[in-house]
Formats: structure tokens, sequence, C-alpha cells
């Protein structure tokens, strides 16, 4: 598992090719639709994902982590000012030497990093959601970020911003991208609802399971019956319309980056297939999509990002 290191900085820091190494096994082991997504890109744009996923799985684990009992405000004030310090290029340990490596090459914003940070503070404090607004900000924080850091890497299709009708139209990706973020913390919220609610966190809005008369002690017993059914198929719904919105933003990239943004959207999209499949049961068993289907997957991806 990741560790945030609270020893002092180590002299010797790795060098930039094991570093990227590490965060290429990292992404490989905690997401295999994320990683492969990055192995359909160019080897600079692969890398520099890899260590985007490694600080992103490192300031998830500081609040979702076996760590996460002895995380308080001041650990993550630690880690912001780590944060700073990488985006200052000084590395403080290993993994951050891709990250600056990274930066050297990406003009990256911070502010969706530091806002990422914020959206662990809120997981920090909270563990229910009354609106679909209140968890929209939280989905923004921990995964439209990511959505904005990564589009950044991938860069968007000059040709098209010099074109002639291009005033006319929308060229800036940033509320897709946000968008597909978003779906895919829907989908991961719907996936773990049972895990989550082991550690007593429910994310599903308050006022969703009110108006399908379904309430918090069921979801913590995990009951499974036509209200639940009726709930999860809205969340399912909503979340469609999210990757829905994403969908026009890919054709706005730069080539090489549409087929890895049509795959990951894909593998992610279709773990709530399987939520469906399985009766929404996500109390007894976790929704995933076998390694086998997600390269089946593959050649319709790579038919959209050529086509549409
Ligand atoms: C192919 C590609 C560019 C992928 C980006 C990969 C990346 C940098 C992901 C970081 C994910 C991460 C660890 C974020 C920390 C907080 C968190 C855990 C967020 C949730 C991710 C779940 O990750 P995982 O499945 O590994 O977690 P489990 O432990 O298995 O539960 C999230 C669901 C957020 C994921 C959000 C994205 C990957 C953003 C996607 C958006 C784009 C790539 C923008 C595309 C651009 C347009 C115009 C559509
Ligand atoms: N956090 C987890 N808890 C339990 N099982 C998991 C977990 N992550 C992955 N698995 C198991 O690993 C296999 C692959 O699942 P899955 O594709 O979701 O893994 P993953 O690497 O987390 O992918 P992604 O995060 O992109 O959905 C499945 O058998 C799944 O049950
Ligand atoms: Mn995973």
């Amino acid at each position: 598992m990741l560790q945030l290191t609270d020893s002092p900085p180590i002299q010797s820091l790795s060098s930039v090719e094991d570093a990227y190494e590490v965060c290429r096994r990292v992404t490989a082991k905690y997401s295999k639709t994320f990683y492969t997504g990055t192995m359909l890109m160019a080897p600079a744009k692969r890398r520099a994902i890899w260590a985007i996923y490694v600080w992103c799985r490192r300031t998830d684990e500081l609040v979702d982590g076996p760590q996460a009992q002895f995380t308080s405000e001041k650990t993550l004030d630690r880690w912001e000012s780590q944060l700073e310090s990488i985006f200052a290029g000084c590395p403080v340990d290993d993994e951050d030497v891709a990250l600056v490596d990274t930066l050297e090459q990406f003009p990256l914003d911070i502010q969706p990093f530091r806002d990422m940070i914020a959206g662990q503070r809120m997981d920090l404090h909270r563990n229910r959601y009354d609106t679909f607004e209140d968890l929209e900000l939280y989905c923004y924080r921990v995964a439209g970020t990511v959505g904005l850091m990564s589009t950044t890497v991938m860069g968007i299709d000059t040709q098209l911003q010099t074109a002639p009708w291009s005033q006319q139209q929308q060229l800036d990706p940033t509320p897709q991208a946000i968008a597909l973020g978003i779906a895919n913390q829907l989908t991961n919220i719907l996936r773990d609802v049972g895990e989550d609610a082991r550690r007593g966190r429910i994310y599903l809005p308050l006022k969703d399971l009110a108006a399908f008369d379904y309430t918090e002690a069921d979801l913590v017993a995990g009951v499974v019956d036509e209200r639940w059914r009726a709930l999860m198929a809205f969340q399912i719904d909503r979340a469609r319309r999210f990757y829905a919105e994403a969908e026009s933003g890919i054709g706005l990239l730069s080539e090489d980056a549409r087929w890895p943004v049509w795959a990951a959207l894909a593998l992610y999209r279709q773990i709530l297939d399987v939520i469906e499949k399985n009766g929404y049961d996500v109390f007894t068993q976790r929704a995933y999509v076998p390694s086998l289907r997600k390269l089946l997957t593959l050649p319709s991806t790579l038919l959209k990002a050529r086509v549409l």
C-alpha cells in the first residue's frame, strides 16, 4: 500500500526513470481500467498520467487507505506543502520525482491538485450528503479535478483552434473533462455502496433515498428490494447522463488522446452495466469488468475515436 512518508526527506532520491516505473506499477496494480487507457497513449503522455495517478492515489489513500485513522487536517496541510514543493521543482520523496519531471513537460495548473486535497478534507469531516448538489461538489473535487489534470497532459487539437469556423464552436473541453470525472466518481460510489457503508459513509444523497422511501438503516442492512432497485436505476441514469456529456468533448482532444479516453470512459461505464446485471446487489458482490471483456471493448472505442 502507498504510504505518505513522515520520515525526513530521503537524501538520495530515485532516478526519473525509476520513479516513473514505480508509478507505472502502482497504476497497473490499483486501476486496470486507467492503466489500460494509458497503454493506448504516446509514451511521454502515458508516464505523465502514471505520475498524476500516483499523486492522486496517495492523496486518496491519506483518507481512504490503511493509515487513514492517523490522518488529520494537519496531515493534509503537510501534504499540501509537499505539493507546493513539487510545483517549485523540489521533490520530497521518490514518487514526487516523476511528477516534478512531468511538470517540466506539461503546463499543469496547481489548483486542481489543491481542489483534490479539499475534497479529501471533506472526507475527513463528512459522511452524509443531503442533496446531489452537495455530492456534485465533492465529485468535482476528487474526480473532476482529475479530468482537468489529464486534459492538460493529453492536449487539445490545435487544428480545431485555427479552423475558420472555430469561433462558433465550443472548443474548450473543460466542462466535458469535469463531466467524465464526475461520471467516474458516481460510478465508483455506486460500485462501493456496501464497502463505504461498512465504513460509516453514505455518499448517495439522502434526499434521493427519501424520494424512493428507502432509509439509511435499509442501506446499512443491505436491503435489496423494489425501492433499492428503483433508487439505483435513478442513480445509474444520472451517471450515464454525465458520461454522455463527456463524450461530446473527446473530439476536441489531441488525436492521440481520443482512443485512450474513449477506452477509459467505456470501460468504467461498463461497471454500471455489471451493477444492473447483478440485480443492483452492490452489498454482497463487487461489480467489475473482467479483463477479457475490457479487451473486447477496445476495438469499438478505436472506431469511435477515429469517427466521432
Ligand atoms: C486514461 C486516463 C487519462 C486516465 C486518468 C487516470 C488518473 C490520473 C486517475 C486518477 C484517479 C485517482 C486515484 C483519483 C484519486 C481520487 C479517486 C480515487 C477518484 C476516483 C477514481 C477511482 O480510481 P480507481 O478506480 O483506481 O479507484 P478504486 O480504488 O478502484 O475505487 C475516480 C473514480 C476518479 C477518476 C476520474 C478520472 C479518471 C478523470 C477522467 C477524466 C478524463 C480522463 C478527462 C477526459 C477529457 C475529456 C474532454 C472527456
Ligand atoms: N478494492 C477492491 N476490493 C476488492 N476486490 C477488488 C478491489 N479492486 C479490485 N478488486 C478485484 O480485482 C479484480 C479486477 O477488478 P477491477 O477491474 O475493478 O480492478 P481495478 O484494478 O480496481 O479496476 P478499476 O479500479 O479500474 O475498476 C476483480 O476480481 C475485483 O473483484
Ligand atoms: Mn480500482
